[in-house]
């Protein structure tokens, strides 16, 4: 009973692995990062220039990716599932790190691109469709 009861937890632990987080907000990232820093005494290190530092480098390994292909067509039709998800990776780091330099800096970066959309879209006002 108790080893049934444990292969399904397993079981259970496997599908949580296997299912996509992809409605995830700004400010959970935030706090599991946070919550990462404080585990391993990293706050320390995680000052606004350095965090900028460490995004420009992972911007540096998501361009390698896209070094010396030529234009890559949406979709990327041709790479392999490895190469996918090593983008994946490389889109999060610098995710990431802009994610925890926005707080660490104190900007609400949610709020700041929801208001920066607005702004852009009075500068580049969309073509009037009745004409
Ligand atoms: N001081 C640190 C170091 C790492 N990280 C986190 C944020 C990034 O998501 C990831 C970056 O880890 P690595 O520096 O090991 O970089 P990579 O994962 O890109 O590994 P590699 O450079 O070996 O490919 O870890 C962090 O928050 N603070």
């Amino acid at each position: 009973m108790e080893e049934e009861k444990k292969v399904s937890m397993e079981q259970e632990e496997e599908e949580k692995k296997e299912t996509a987080v992809s409605d995830v907000s700004l400010k959970e990232l935030s706090k599991k990062l946070d919550d990462f820093a404080k585990e391993r005494d990293w706050e320390k290190y995680h000052a606004p220039r350095n965090l900028l530092l460490a995004m420009i480098a992972e911007v540096g390994e998501l361009s390698e990716l896209f070094m010396w292909k030529g234009e890559v067509p949406k979709g990327l039709p041709g790479w392999e599932e490895a190469e996918k998800e090593h983008l994946g990776e490389e889109l999060s780091d610098v995710l990431l790190y802009l994610i925890r330099l926005s707080d660490v800096c104190g900007v609400d970066l949610g709020d700041a691109a929801t208001k920066k959309i607005v702004k852009n879209a009075v500068k580049y006002p969309a073509p009037s469709k009745s004409a």
